[in-house]
């Protein structure tokens, strides 16, 4: 089966790395055949929000097995945040962070940050870091508080046509919360991250962007209200688009009956009433893609329980298999609606050269068997980060091979 919008059965030629043909029979001898009946030869994902931690915290993740964790996924394009150790905030760690990004062996796209360090109120070198090859801005693992920085920031990455990626949230009201306000945090007696810090910078932030015109992309949405309102604003003609990450699609936290990090990820998960949202968000076009915001970290650091762990879990080789194991198998969304959501939307949004399968164009393509039922083990992550709270659930969609301008970077 191969999918190029719709689902066919046919062949596909590689010539340099890029798709020269597609037909229901191609003659032309070919060096190398790969036989891929019964299994869906899918572009390569995509994903525009994940944490690789290299340079300065190696020890969660490098670029190296971030990528091949991505590739294990299906991803064969990702979008790196930068909040690593230095900040990438000046035209050299920039140019530092993108000569490392070579260790990639899949597609690394780099973010750029919006001020200084992710933490100031000083912008970064817009202009330079999109002319070396910024793939958007973003400060992602902080909210930009001040109102006067995040609208000086996006008439500048207006003027560079580039996109701003925000991660929605108040310090003040974020405080010093470790999980959602709601029944888990009071049976657990932890203290509470309460769903205003989400909306209310996200309210600011749209009146900002209609100001400014500005393409402003909305990372991990997780409340209700906050559909509601990108459903507003784009009805409204307002330039958003935002994701959503499968563990929130997935779980809530009626899911947190223990004192378990594995489900401390910020934003929290939420409640079922805005897991729902989210998914009525999904289907009906508010949210225009998912992304994983794979965030690995050492055993040590999310073995310590709610209060002193790290946020975030590891995703990008789970992603995939459920999705298409929880929302396509169970008729939710069609193969090819998960498809969008997870190639063609992302690539489009933020204008990449990735997430279709078209002569012409890069061979980067997953191959998944759809029929092969497996669990998810922690001694099967390639990524470092093991830290993740779907482990030993059973799923279906299992990645074959993958393929990066024609080259085989994963097989089974
Ligand atoms: N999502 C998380 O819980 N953590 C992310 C930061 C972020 O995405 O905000 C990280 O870098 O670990
Ligand atoms: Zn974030
Ligand atoms: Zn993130």
């Amino acid at each position: 089966m191969f999918y190029a919008k719709k689902l066919n059965k046919s062949e596909l030629l590689i010539k340099d790395g890029k798709i020269s043909q597609i037909a229901e029979k191609i003659d032309e001898k070919a060096d190398q055949v790969i036989d891929a009946k019964n299994n869906l030869v899918a572009p390569g994902l995509v994903d525009v929000h994940v944490h690789f931690r290299e340079p300065g915290q190696v020890h969660k993740e490098t670029i190296l097995t971030g990528s091949k964790a991505a590739a294990h996924g299906g991803f064969t394009t990702v979008g790196a945040m930068p909040n690593v150790v230095p900040v990438p905030d000046n035209v050299d760690d920039f140019k530092h962070q993108l000569a490392l990004n070579q260790k990639s062996v899949i597609k690394t796209l780099q973010y750029a940050p919006v001020t200084a360090n992710e933490t100031t109120d000083s912008l970064s070198p817009i202009e330079d870091l999109a002319k070396l090859g910024a793939m958007a801005f973003s400060n992602d693992g902080h909210g930009i508080n001040n109102a006067k920085t995040m609208f000086e920031a996006m008439k500048r990455i207006k003027a560079v046509n580039s996109h701003l990626a925000a991660h929605v949230e108040d310090q003040n009201l974020f405080n010093k919360g470790v999980i959602n306000a709601g029944p888990a945090a009071v049976e657990l007696g932890l203290p509470a991250i309460e769903r205003v810090a989400e909306t209310s910078q996200l309210a600011r932030d749209l009146i900002l962007a209609k100001e400014t015109g500005v393409h402003y992309h909305v990372c991990h949405l997780s409340t209700a209200d906050g559909v509601k309102m990108i459903r507003f604003a784009k009805d409204a003609g307002i330039n958003v688009t935002c994701e959503v990450t499968p563990h929130h699609l997935l779980l809530s936290d009626d899911n947190i009956i223990e004192d378990d990090a594995n489900y401390k990820m910020n934003p929290p998960l939420r409640s079922e009433i805005d897991r729902r949202a989210l998914i009525d968000g999904l289907l009906d076009g508010t949210i225009d893609m998912i992304a994983t915001d794979h965030a690995p970290h050492a055993e040590s650091e999310k073995n310590q329980g709610f209060l002193k762990s790290a946020f975030g879990i590891t995703g990008i080789e789970t992603s995939f298999p459920l999705m298409y194991s929880r929302f396509v198998k169970t008729s939710l969304i069609s193969l090819e609606q998960l498809l969008e959501l997870m190639t063609i939307k992302p690539a489009q949004i933020f204008d990449l050269p990735a997430g279709e399968i078209q002569i012409g164009k890069s061979a980067d393509l997953t191959i998944i068997d759809l029929n092969k039922k497996y669990q998810i083990k922690k001694e099967d992550f390639i990524s470092k980060g093991v830290n993740s709270p779907f482990i030993n659930q059973e799923v279906y969609g299992q990645i074959q091979k993958m393929f990066v301008d024609g080259q085989e970077v994963y097989s089974i």
